[in-house]
């Protein structure tokens, strides 16, 4: 029986559709060095834009459908791989951070929403799939990302810049590793101003696919400095439910566009209460406000995360529910709205980034 060409394989392989950038993955240029071997045996590799591609199963399931039903073919091998691209750097607007291919802002319009709790976990999630990420506490006046990764040490310099500090393969900075546990942080606009360009600009930032920027509650001036600092790929705005919560996060995100930083999406977190034992579900809050402010907003709603103890337990002893117990309903709505995130990056990367050409 005759063998295949790549270009046959490569037109078989059209059908697949990537449902978030809407196009096949061949022209998309995600099929990578596709060997046809004399046994009838095709091998290929599927580039993604993000380890934590939400529909990395059902690309690679569908690719092999596709090509198994050709003519000649014996068996698919498929390697699924990942190159996450940059957004952050549109020409013509400010520079990216050198070496950071996406910074993405979490933010809140309100205090005690479960923000900070968002950023680190969704760090650790695109990490834990492969990622390599960076996490700025920017929460100047409150910096608990050293709580709530467990991690307490005096920031050190390299003799030029400041080297962020790694914890659970994350690598971190926070006025927390400088100012003590119940040291309050009473500082002005411009300070404040100084203070985040120097943990953009004097970190020694290894090179990160995502640099989580766990950003002060309410609207003003960190997001003001941040959009003025370095162009941000987008922001995640996390609220609660309850009307009083929303109405926030609806000035969030109006701010947040009105600094030119794309909402990738809104989280909504203390969703509702699974009871562990009878698992009956308890709307605490008023579960879906989050989702209708994403719609009457026209952004993205990238998932909703209930309310469970071991969330703040993890969070005190500073081991983050996606690491301690990953299969908990938590950890899972948690990773799942990290693919989302790390979905929309990607869009929005091939709104900025020409395709090339595929032949
Ligand atoms: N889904 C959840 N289930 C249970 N507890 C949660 C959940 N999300 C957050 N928490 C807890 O709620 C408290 C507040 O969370 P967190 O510090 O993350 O909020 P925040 O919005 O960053 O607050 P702020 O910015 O005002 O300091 C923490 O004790 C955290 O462990």
């Amino acid at each position: 029986m005759s063998l295949p060409s790549v270009a046959q394989v490569l037109d078989a392989l059209r059908v697949v559709q990537d449902p978030d950038l809407r196009r096949d993955i061949v022209s998309l240029d995600f099929v990578k060095h596709v060997v046809i071997g004399d046994d009838g045996r095709v091998a290929f590799a599927i580039e993604l834009t993000t380890p934590a591609c939400p529909v990395k199963d059902l690309l690679k399931e569908q690719a092999h459908q596709a090509v198994a039903a050709l003519d000649g073919v014996t068996a698919v091998d498929i390697e699924m791989t990942s190159s996450v691209r940059s957004s952050g750097a549109v020409p013509g607007q400010r520079q990216a951070l050198p070496g950071v291919k996406n910074i993405i802002a979490v933010g809140a319009g309100k205090g005690g929403v479960g923000k900070t709790t968002m950023a680190v976990n969704l760090a650790l999630a695109l990490s834990l799939r492969g990622s390599r990420v960076g996490l700025l506490d920017a929460d100047i006046y409150g910096p608990n990302v050293p709580i709530m990764l467990g991690v307490q040490a005096p920031l050190e310099t390299d003799g030029q810049k400041i080297v962020p500090i790694e914890k659970h393969g994350l690598w971190t900075v926070s006025m927390g590793f400088m100012a003590g546990d119940s040291d309050p942080v009473i500082w002005r606009g411009p300070m404040l101003h100084g203070v985040l360009r120097q943990f953009l600009q004097e970190v020694a930032w290894p090179a990160l696919d995502y640099l989580i920027v766990d950003m002060p509650p309410g609207t003003g001036d960190v997001a003001l400095s941040l959009s003025q600092h370095t162009a941000v790929t987008g922001a995640v705005v996390v609220t609660t439910p309850q009307t009083v919560s929303v109405a926030d996060s609806r000035r969030a995100i109006n701010m947040y566009r009105k600094l030119n930083i794309p909402v990738l999406g809104v989280i909504e977190n203390m969703s509702y209460f699974a009871c562990p034992s009878c698992r009956h579900e308890t709307d605490l809050f008023g579960r879906g406000g989050g989702r209708r402010l994403a719609e009457e907003l026209n952004v993205p709603f990238l998932g909703a995360v209930p309310v469970a103890e071991p969330v703040r337990s993890g969070g005190d002893i500073g081991m983050p529910i996606v690491l301690s117990a990953p299969d908990h309903v938590v950890a899972q709505a948690i990773n799942s709205a990290a693919e989302q995130v790390a979905a929309q990056v990607s869009i929005r990367a091939f709104r900025t980034i020409p395709l090339t050409p595929v032949s």
